[in-house]
């Protein structure tokens, strides 16, 4: 990518990217929406709240951080299924068929189902996470790409609430113990430090119950744009 394309691409994230505190329920669409090939013209779908396929540990953790944000210490993140939901000043024309990596499947359940919660004061981002069949590696549990996708997308919105837009730069993952298919875990990551553009991140997947620790990684970001 070129640097002139990265760094228009910062100036609009960076402009445009909804933070917390900002307005972030389902919105009416623009009007260069309403002809779109995928979504519904009337509201941008938020993909971060419960649905049917969301078994009862998944759900309970929900409530839990939910609580949680009662108290001002956990924000749930909103999730919609394209990036330029998320950025303001894209034009649509331009990208409106692309489609979020984590979000790219129609069918609730069968894919990445999950929710963020994002904790400012200890810079934390917590991700609620239920892998579905269609997340296959080994028979039965789910494939190692996947882990590493939801990793950096976690540690990802997590260096991008505190610091703006960011491309990784370097992730690195010790896979401990396999994760079962609908199995729910919780990928736990934190800011460590901040050094100049380099954002340094530290990620934990846990089982529900903390009882088993499947994985962890770290991950280096690098700030965009001046
Ligand atoms: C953009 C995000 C938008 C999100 C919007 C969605 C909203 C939803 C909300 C929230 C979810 C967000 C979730 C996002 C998660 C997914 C993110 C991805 O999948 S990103 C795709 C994969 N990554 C790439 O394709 C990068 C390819 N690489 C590059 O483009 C460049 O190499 C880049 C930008 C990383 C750095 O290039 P330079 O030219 O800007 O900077 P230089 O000078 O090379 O490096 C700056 C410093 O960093 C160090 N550095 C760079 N790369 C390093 C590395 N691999 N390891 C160690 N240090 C490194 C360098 O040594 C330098 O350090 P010294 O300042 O000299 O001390």
């Amino acid at each position: 990518m070129g640097a002139t394309m990265l760094r228009s691409c910062a100036r609009l994230i960076r402009r445009g990217i909804a933070l917390p505190g900002q307005p972030q329920s389902p919105r009416p669409l623009p009007c260069c929406y309403t002809t779109p090939r995928f979504y519904s013209p009337e509201v941008i779908r938020d993909y971060a709240m419960p649905n049917a396929t969301w078994s009862k540990n998944l759900q309970d953790l929900y409530n839990r951080y939910m609580e949680g944000s009662q108290s001002g210490a956990w924000e749930r993140i909103p999730s919609y299924n394209a990036t330029v939901h998320h950025i303001k000043g894209v034009p649509p024309s331009r990208t409106r068929e692309n489609r979020l990596f984590t979000r790219n499947l129609d069918q609730d359940g069968v894919g990445f189902e999950y929710s963020m919660f994002y904790n400012k004061a200890e810079r934390r981002m917590v991700c609620l996470f239920q892998p579905g069949p269609y997340l296959e590696g080994p028979p039965g549990f789910t494939h190692g790409g996947c882990i590493a996708t939801i990793i950096d997308s976690t540690t990802g919105a997590g260096a991008v609430y505190l610091c703006g837009s960011v491309m990784t730069a370097n992730l690195t993952i010790n896979y401990k113990n396999p994760i079962p298919l609908g199995h729910v875990v919780i990928i736990d990551s934190k800011v460590e430090r901040v050094e100049g553009r380099k954002v340094y991140t530290s990620c934990q997947i846990r089982s529900h119950d903390d009882a088993v620790l499947h994985t962890e990684a770290s991950a280096l970001f690098i700030k965009l744009g001046p």
